[in-house]
């Protein structure tokens, strides 16, 4: 199946964006735990928000998360700590995707989670029950997931936990947002430099809303930059958003998108600046990297990308995607060091109808579909239904800020 994808003739939209799929899964833990009797309002529906909500609803014991990294990681550690036996698997992809780090750590604070089939690697076996806690060491530079997912139960170890991060530390907001959410459920953690300690403590629930997702919105400023008359509203985001993409709004300042914060949510409009070229390092934002390779050779500004080293255990290895399909349009980029992308201008010849594979990746589907936006056949995406993993009326919303999207079976 896929999608084409055409330029509206005036794009103009007020959207209200997906929750933040990282709080939503946040808060369903959170809630679990501290046995709230509060629904979570604005949850999602996209996918990797549905397979928590029906893991932690079933009376199954087996658990298949499909491609959520996220239910993964908080879902192993949190079935840790339920007394049972539990298995837990997913996509082929997820099978790919290391987990061993987490395993570790569970297994030394007395967890019992086995492989069931690779050594390193989900599908996995969990034994839950009560868990001692204690001090451990723990790579920061993997996924930052599975320090969230041991903080959000360290307050119920009997003896807390206490994480010293090795090496370089990824992904901070998302820790940043996990300890943030968890001081709202009452419990307060100590970080400082490498070193977080949480103390035995008991959650308290709290009625919680959801708000929208800041990488969803980086497709809609990706288009914004890319237009050159558009009217964008969108709706549910705060300036002091706890989600670290907010950044994100800083940095397409710098391609001529101007961000008005409102009290329903932001306006977008161009701002007159577009810088020659753009360093940025995205450690702390890996989602938005996507968004930015795109948008940057699509406005023709050259780039260097550092901090990339997550990207090749995400959905796809998103390094060697975006190569690839940038090359169906004309752009030859280089990576060095598994983290550092970039474009210095080079281009190669692009193919004469070209269809942007997505490798079950909902952010290259998204990434690239304001690519309609410059080139006037419109773009071909395939398999645009993986958008679900994160904002599942994706191409609605689109239709309704003018796209045209016809679908080639
Ligand atoms: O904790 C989270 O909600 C997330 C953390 C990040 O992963 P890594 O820590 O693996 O970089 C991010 O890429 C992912 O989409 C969501
Ligand atoms: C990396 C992502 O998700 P996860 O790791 O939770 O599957 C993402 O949504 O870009």
């Amino acid at each position: 199946m896929s999608y084409v994808v055409k330029s509206p003739v005036s794009l103009k939209a007020s959207i209200k964006l997906p929750a933040s799929k990282s709080i939503c899964n946040r808060a369903l833990i959170l809630n679990a735990l501290s046995y709230s009797p509060y629904e979570i309002r604005n949850l999602s529906d996209c996918d990797d928000t549905e397979v928590m909500v029906k893991a932690l609803n079933s009376n199954d014991r087996d658990f298949d998360i499909k491609a959520a990294g996220t239910a993964m990681r908080f879902l192993t550690a949190f079935l840790s700590k339920v007394v049972g036996e539990w298995t837990i698997t997913g996509t082929q992809r997820m099978k790919n995707r290391p987990i061993k780090i987490l395993v570790d750590a569970l297994n030394s604070l007395g967890a019992r989670v086995e492989y069931m089939e690779k050594e390193g690697y989900p599908p996995l076996r969990i034994f839950g029950s009560a868990l001692q806690g204690g001090e451990i060491s723990l790579a920061g530079g993997v996924s930052s997931q599975y320090i969230s997912a041991l903080l959000m139960i360290a307050p119920l170890m009997e003896k807390g936990l206490t994480l010293h991060l090795e090496g370089a530390i990824i992904s901070k907001p998302y820790i940043n947002l996990t300890l943030q959410l968890m001081e709202q459920y009452g419990v307060k953690a100590d970080w400082s430099g490498q070193t977080i300690k949480v103390r035995p403590q008991d959650y308290h629930p709290i009625p919680f809303t959801v708000e929208s997702d800041w990488s969803a919105a980086s497709y809609w400023y990706s288009m914004m930059a890319l237009s050159k008359n558009a009217e964008i509203e969108l709706l549910g985001l705060f300036k002091n958003s706890l989600q670290g993409d907010a950044a994100g709004a800083k940095l397409f300042a710098q391609l001529g998108v101007g961000t008005t914060y409102t009290d329903r949510g932001v306006i977008l409009k161009h701002n007159g600046n577009r810088t020659k070229k753009l360093n940025y390092n995205f450690v702390n934002e890996p989602d938005l990297a996507q968004t930015f390779v795109v948008t940057c050779v699509l406005l023709n500004i050259p780039f260097r990308f550092t901090g990339l080293q997550s990207l090749k255990i995400k959905e796809t290895d998103r390094i060697e995607a975006l190569k690839t399909e940038l090359c169906k349009l004309g752009y030859l980029l280089t990576d060095s060091n598994d983290s550092i992308l970039e474009w210095n201008g080079e281009r190669c010849e692009p193919q004469a109808h070209p269809v942007i594979a997505t490798y079950e990746d909902h952010r290259m589907a998204m990434a690239f579909a304001p690519v309609a936006l410059v080139v006037p056949e419109g773009i071909e995406i395939a398999d645009p239904q993986v958008v679900s993993k994160s904002y599942p009326h994706f191409w609605e919303d689109l239709k309704k800020a003018g796209f045209i999207i016809i679908d080639n079976g």
